[in-house]
């Protein structure tokens, strides 16, 4: 029997009853698991401040009701509630400035099975990677029920909003937020809402983030494309005519606001047949996909595999070979072998460059290469360089010259001292 008055309960009482409550997922106590942070006791009321965030909520409910349940045991105890202790904010990147790698997962029609491509290769690519999931699909957002994660939404000391996160995956959403009621979020209200939710989240140490758009070339996906740095988009199509046709026109959208294009995810083309195990197509033999503008990254079957919730441990063998294509094409876009011996003028402060192009020309002899490698168009630089070697006068002629954009953002001139 305890020295206290058997009619109050003290702190100790509640944690020992407390320590009973198992981590579903873990299997330790919930204090080893680090999930009780602290508890408060009045009178007979107890609260318990837990940061149960990691959980989805059929889990975080149940994890709640069970540690109600064994605080409820405790003598003196009248009344219990468990208080939701916001997750820390310490160390947090706000907006997408701070993470490597945006990529875009877009359609050019509704239920092409955009958002399910998103969160699978989101889980996909966090086998590896700190990964995000950004939902802007600001008039449908099914990220969260397609990752089974719920608000509420916490804010850090600054009010910017912190992502949910699961299974090591944080998720971003409208569809989380108190305020959404996203079905009437049209035009200009749409624009502001999205373009300060993606400048405000506060990500934890992301180095990923998949930005699942909504379908179509409307304003938000046009907004996306122009205030979000994106590294490369991913399409999503099924192999119908009509959906191929307009997946080119979104894909020259997108080119024409210079993301490049990663390539297409082909989905829902095929299913095997569960008694006789054949695969059969869905759509007319005759395929439209040799028509596509993009390289096809993968051709993803009808199948229930991917109407399950994945997590970054249980993908689909085949979400986990476009995930490695979508890294191998990023490579390709983003990465350029800089010859040996060229000048290097990328993050050159412009007052520097016409200075170092100068000592690098003039040190050349005759008929020697010479290669530039710059973060911007360096055409211009032409006529300097023919002023190097002729005055003002113009008169010789740079042969060969070319200018290559061998990334988004690298351009490679080539020439020689004449
Ligand atoms: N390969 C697949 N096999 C089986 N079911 C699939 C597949 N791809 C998508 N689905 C199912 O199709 C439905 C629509 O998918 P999803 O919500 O991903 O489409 P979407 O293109 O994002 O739609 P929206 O335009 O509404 O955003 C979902 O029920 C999803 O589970």
């Amino acid at each position: 029997m305890s020295e206290h008055d058997p009619q109050s309960a003290t702190k100790d009482d509640v944690e020992a009853a407390l320590r009973n409550v198992r981590d579903p997922s873990l299997d330790v106590d919930v204090f080893e698991a680090g999930l009780v942070e602290n508890i408060r006791l009045s009178g007979g009321r107890v609260t318990i401040e837990a940061d149960l965030s990691e959980f989805r909520p059929q889990e975080s409910d149940a994890v709640m009701n069970t540690m109600l349940q064994a605080v409820s045991t405790v003598p003196g105890v009248e009344q219990a509630h468990v208080e939701h202790a916001v997750p820390t904010t310490d160390g947090r990147d706000v907006g997408v400035e701070g993470i490597d790698t945006v990529i875009a997962v877009a359609s050019a029609k509704g239920g092409v099975g955009k958002s399910t491509v998103a969160v699978n290769l989101a889980c996909a690519l966090a086998g590896q990677d700190d990964v995000g999931v950004f939902d802007a699909d600001i008039h449908g957002p099914n990220v969260p029920s397609l990752l089974e994660v719920g608000g509420p939404i916490y804010s850090d000391d600054d009010g910017n909003p912190i992502p949910v996160e699961t299974n090591g995956l944080e998720v971003m959403s409208v569809g989380l937020m108190e305020s959404g009621a996203p079905l009437a979020w049209r035009g200009a209200m749409a624009h502001d809402a999205l373009t300060e939710l993606f400048e405000d989240t506060a990500w934890n140490d992301r180095s990923t983030l998949v930005v699942d758009l909504p379908p179509g070339t409307g304003d938000v996906v046009l907004t996306t494309l122009q205030e979000v740095p994106i590294d490369g988009v991913v399409f999503v199509t099924t192999p119908f005519h009509a959906a191929v046709t307009d997946t080119d026109r979104s894909i020259a959208l997108f080119e024409e606001n210079d993301v490049p294009v990663l390539g297409a995810v082909v989905n829902m083309g095929t299913y095997t047949c569960s008694s006789c195990g054949d695969e059969h197509s869905l759509f007319p033999d005759e395929s439209p996909l040799a028509g596509i503008d993009a390289p096809i990254l993968e051709e993803l079957p009808f199948t229930s595999e991917l109407q399950r919730t994945p997590t970054p441990t249980d993908v689909p063998s085949v979400v986990t070979r476009l995930a490695e294509r979508v890294r191998g094409r990023l490579d390709d876009v983003w990465n350029v072998d800089i010859p040996e011996g060229a000048l290097d003028l990328r993050g050159v402060p412009s007052a520097e460059r016409h200075e170092r192009v100068e000592r690098r020309f003039t040190s050349l002899s005759s008929g020697e290469s010479f290669v530039l490698v710059s973060d911007r168009d360096p055409t211009p630089v032409r006529s300097f360089l023919t002023e190097l070697v002729d005055g003002d006068d113009e008169t010789i002629s740079l042969d060969p010259f070319t200018v290559e954009r061998a990334t988004p953002e690298t351009w490679v001139l080539e020439t020689e001292h004449p």
